[in-house]
């Protein structure tokens, strides 16, 4: 369970990007991060592994105060918190199976990563974890010989390589066309599912967000101004979080994307849209 406790951060340059963010996410719960641009989204997946420092207040990974660790606990800690990036963030020269064996990285010795001889357990289980993000057929491949598709499937399987506790997911579809995102967010779904594991996905798409994920949570200038299920997202709490403009334009993309909503609509992992209500708010 992650628990974030008033969160705020203030950068060096005067810039105000959280302020008192307090949540929870459940074993097994994908909360969908949405908000304007520069509303803190990132900052606030950063914060949680401190890749940027908080000012303030705590960020607990079950009974583990993160924000109190010295720099040993903290690179120890980050091995269980596996991330997933938009540009997938892989070595292209190397195969999938080395860049998915690469999150266990921060477990094995120097001169056995220098060398990259990992343990076969580990191998074992790249293998598995290829074998659930569909990749079987591509285990050598290199990654510059992949779909972007492919590419964010090796990315889940290097973040789930870690034996993570908790998953940060940064735009993961924002380079990948509808079909392929709405796979991508249904494999990241169910995987949580399936493993108990908390996560958060900063997400510009809210109609994606809206079909895949039980919880949003709405930023504003740095605070929390939504939180609750995809069906409570009102034309009024979308106007409050992304002003009328931006909102607009979410909500046509949404119709535009809708064809095929209905075919995941008894996929136990999602969520489906009350296309009737996005509709009506245009
Ligand atoms: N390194 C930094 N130094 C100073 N200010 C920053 C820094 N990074 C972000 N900010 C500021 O913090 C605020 C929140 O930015 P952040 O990138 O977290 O928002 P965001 O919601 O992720 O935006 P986007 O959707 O565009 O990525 C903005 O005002 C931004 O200008």
């Amino acid at each position: 369970m992650l628990r974030l406790k008033d969160l705020s951060k203030v950068y060096a340059t005067g810039d105000r990007a959280l302020t008192d963010v307090s949540l929870t996410v459940e074993p097994g719960q994908v909360v969908g991060l949405i908000g304007p641009s520069g509303a803190g989204k990132s900052t606030l997946i950063r914060c949680i592994n401190r890749l940027v420092e908080p000012t303030s207040g705590q960020v607990y990974l079950g009974d583990m105060d993160i924000t109190g660790l010295s720099r040993g606990g903290l690179r120890r800690a980050r091995r269980r918190i596996g991330m997933i990036f938009q540009e997938y963030a892989l070595v292209e020269r190397l195969t999938v199976m080395e860049n998915v064996l690469s999150g266990r990285l921060g477990y094995v010795g120097f001169w056995r990563s220098f060398f990259r001889k990992f343990p076969p357990a580990s191998i074992e289980n790249a293998y598995r974890l290829l074998d659930r993000v569909g990749l079987s057929d591509h285990v050598n491949k290199r990654a510059d010989a992949l779909s972007g598709g492919q590419r964010q499937r090796v990315g889940i399987a290097r973040a789930l390589e870690q034996d993570p506790d908790l998953l940060l997911i940064d735009e993961p579809t924002a380079s990948l066309d509808p079909k392929t995102s709405r796979q991508i967010m249904r494999l990241i779904v169910e995987i949580c599912d399936e493993r108990g594991l908390p996560a958060i996905i900063n997400i510009h798409d809210v109609a994606l967000a809206q079909q895949f994920v039980r919880r949003v949570i709405g930023l504003q200038s740095g605070r929390v101004v939504f939180d609750g299920s995809p069906d409570e997202l009102t034309a009024d709490v979308l106007t409050q979080i992304y002003g009328e403009e931006d909102w607009s334009a979410t909500i046509r993309k949404a119709d535009e994307d809708g064809e095929d909503i209905d075919e995941d609509a008894d996929h136990p992992g999602t969520v489906p849209v009350d296309r009737e209500r996005l509709a009506g708010l245009t």
